[in-house]
């Protein structure tokens, strides 16, 4: 979508990315599924959603997600689990800007489900509470209820058992390989490790930030394993998620953006800050406010 086609089209709702700043496979459960711990930093990169109810009940979707076809994108899956859920007669026209590389361990497509679910319980007038709409948010990706909850947190299960953290908020230069990673293939891998023991909080605050996705990301990604390659120059680099993002770490935002600018010109880089707390619970809270205001008018 272009700049000028988003003119007019009032306040966006922000989906931010994450960061998956360690994660242990720590077992497997019967349906495939295997139980994680990891660590869930927001960043302040995100992709920019509108949505303008309808009367009528249907939920559509008016830009394109490369690879997505309309009924499978987790906007419009999400729009119509919470029509379930709740009995709403009302529709949406729902409009997604793409900043964040798909299929890269970013959580993008899962922040967007967050953001649609946050944003239609506000201006469906649904009124599901955080734990409700978490519930919804589960069978459509693992990752969802983190961006719905909208804090920093440990969690373990498959991801959805979640206590809030809070951490230092650095800056990050990420890097997104040229190549996406079906976080699937990863899982089902033959190599991938799933009996890492669990640790606890401290454990992670004081350094154990492994995670055990990134000997198969490495071996069945080269240009993964290229960008792992060149942080190393620079102290090291992190794999989030199952990839293909990778991340370096920076107190300093001059210092990460000097380095993001020496990055090979076949890797999209950008610097981002590290956030305890989602942007899309500060964009509840303006909703919530003006429509307070409008309600008292
Ligand atoms: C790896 C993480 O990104 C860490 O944050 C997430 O756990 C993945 O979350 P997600 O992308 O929302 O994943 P889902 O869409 O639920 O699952 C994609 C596929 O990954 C595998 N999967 C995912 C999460 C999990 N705990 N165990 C799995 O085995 C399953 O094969 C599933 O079919
Ligand atoms: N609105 C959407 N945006 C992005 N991807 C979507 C969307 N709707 C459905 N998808 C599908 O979800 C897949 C995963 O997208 P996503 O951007 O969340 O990957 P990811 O960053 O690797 O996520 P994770 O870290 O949760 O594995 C995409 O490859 C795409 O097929």
């Amino acid at each position: 979508m272009t700049e000028r086609s988003t003119a007019g089209l009032g306040t966006p709702w922000p989906a931010p990315a994450k960061l998956n700043l360690m994660l242990r496979v720590v077992g497997r459960r019967p349906n495939g599924y295997h139980e994680l711990q990891t660590v869930f930093q927001f960043i302040d990169r995100c992709d920019r959603l509108w949505f303008d109810v309808r009367d009528d009940g249907r939920v559509r979707r008016l830009t394109s997600v490369s690879g997505v076809p309309e009924a499978e994108d987790l906007t419009v899956r999400a729009a119509r689990a919470l029509q379930e859920a709740t009995g709403c007669g009302l529709g949406v026209d729902i409009r997604c800007e793409k900043m964040l590389p798909m299929g890269g361990g970013l959580g993008g497509g899962s922040s967007d489900a967050a953001t649609t679910l946050v944003a239609l319980n506000q201006l469906w007038g649904t009124e599901l509470d955080e734990d409700a709409l978490s519930e919804i948010a589960l069978p459509l990706g693992a990752d969802v209820p983190v961006f719905v909850r909208g804090r920093a947190a440990w969690a373990e299960g498959v991801g959805e058992r979640l206590s809030p953290v809070e951490l230092p908020q650095p800056w990050y230069l990420v890097l997104a390989p040229p190549c996406s990673v079906s976080t699937r293939d990863v899982f089902c891998h033959p190599e991938l490790t799933r009996d890492s023991v669990c640790i606890k909080l401290e454990d992670f605050l004081s350094g154990n930030a492994v995670n055990d996705c990134l000997p198969v990301v490495r071996r069945g990604y080269p240009p993964v394993e290229a960008a792992l390659a060149w942080l190393d120059h620079w102290g090291g680099g992190r794999l989030t998620g199952t990839g293909a993002c990778v991340f370096a770490v920076f107190d300093d935002r001059e210092r990460a953006l000097d380095v993001s600018r020496q990055a090979p010109a076949h890797l999209q880089a950008f610097v981002a800050r590290g956030l305890n707390r989602s942007p899309l619970l500060d964009r509840l809270d303006q909703e919530v406010a003006s429509s307070s205001l409008v309600a008292d008018s």
